[in-house]
């Protein structure tokens, strides 16, 4: 089977910089959803004017890029929810009026409050109004969807009109189960995925635009910047479990079945190569609680995801 292809190199160097900065951290994170996650992207810590630069800039010429290339497809307002998607919506607006001062110089920028203002001007809205208006959200990481699902309902109570989703990091992963909902953790329901559900629409689905992928964290380039950077354990955790949450999915034909297949046989021989490299480190005790944090992962997340065998 052909290898993938090579990452581009802005792409690469995001994700350095995102390394580097301690934006893509590597660890155990409880997010949103309550899903247990062994990487987590804090775009919050964008947060220098390099670092805002970079990132409002590769949002602003994807936006840009295809409006050009879809003369029929524009928008007004970039919707950015509370909080992370504050700064986002703001600082891109700025960046494509700088590309295009004349196609983009009246784009406006709108985002939520969490909490309903109660004085002065009140209200759960802040910027542009949303009335009437072709509206793209705009966020940083999407995984279970809540915050696009909010972000949805926001802008038709609004009375806008959905044209498009841009975020930073797509985390391939699948809408909640029932029994997630219910607070009972993933029962492996088979379901769709975040984005397939998201732009599933009667009306026109919106356009969607993504910079990140898991699988650019892992399968591609970042094997080498993680043993470069990291632990040699934890990356082969993180392979078994980005590896194991390939989706059978039709927005990702990229990742088809045979690939799946491939990757599952990666994923079972990094669990082995995990146990060696433990070994290496010589301490009984060590070595006992990350074999039986190895195994308690394998068992959750084969039942998180859906897994081709
Ligand atoms: O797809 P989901 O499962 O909804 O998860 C992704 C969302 O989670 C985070 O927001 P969150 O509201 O946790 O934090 P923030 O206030 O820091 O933006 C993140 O910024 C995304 O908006
Ligand atoms: O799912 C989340 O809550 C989440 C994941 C992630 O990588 N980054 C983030 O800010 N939130």
């Amino acid at each position: 089977m052909a290898s993938p292809s090579p990452l581009p190199t802005w792409k690469s160097s995001l994700i350095s910089l995102a390394i580097s900065s301690q934006i893509l951290t590597f660890g155990s994170f409880t997010l949103k959803s309550n899903r247990i996650s062994p990487y987590f992207v804090n775009c919050g810590l964008f947060c220098r004017a390099r670092l805002i630069r970079a990132i409002s800039t590769a949002y602003a010429r994807e936006l840009h890029t295809y409006a050009t290339e879809n003369p029929t497809w524009t928008f007004d307002v970039l919707f950015g929810p509370a909080y992370k998607g504050i700064p986002l919506c703001a600082t891109t607006a700025e960046k494509l009026a700088t590309l295009d001062e004349e196609k983009w110089g009246q784009v406006a920028y709108s985002f939520n409050r969490k909490e309903v203002k109660d004085h002065g001007e009140g209200g759960l809205m802040v910027g542009e109004s949303l009335k009437g208006k072709k509206v793209v959200v705009i966020d940083d990481v999407m995984t279970a969807g809540t915050a696009i699902r909010e972000a949805i309902e926001i802008i038709k109570s609004q009375g806008g009109t959905l044209v498009g989703i841009i975020v930073a990091v797509d985390r391939q992963e699948k809408v909640p189960s029932e029994s997630e909902k219910a607070g009972k953790g993933d029962d492996g329901t088979p379901r769709g995925s975040t984005i397939g559900e998201a732009c599933a629409r009667d009306d026109s689905p919106p356009t969607y635009h993504r910079y990140f992928v898991q699988s650019d964290f892992i399968s591609r380039k970042l094997p080498k910047f993680l043993e470069d950077e990291l632990e040699l354990a934890p990356c082969y955790k993180l392979k078994a479990y980005l590896a194991l949450s390939r989706l059978d999915d039709p927005w990702y034909p990229c990742e088809a079945e045979s690939a799946s297949r491939q990757y599952l046989e990666k994923a079972k021989r990094a669990v082995k190569d995990c146990r060696v490299v433990y070994k290496g480190v010589g301490d009984q005790k060590y070595l006992d609680s990350a074999e039986q944090a190895i195994r308690t992962e394998w068992g959750g997340l084969r039942r998180r995801f859906w897994v081709a065998e």
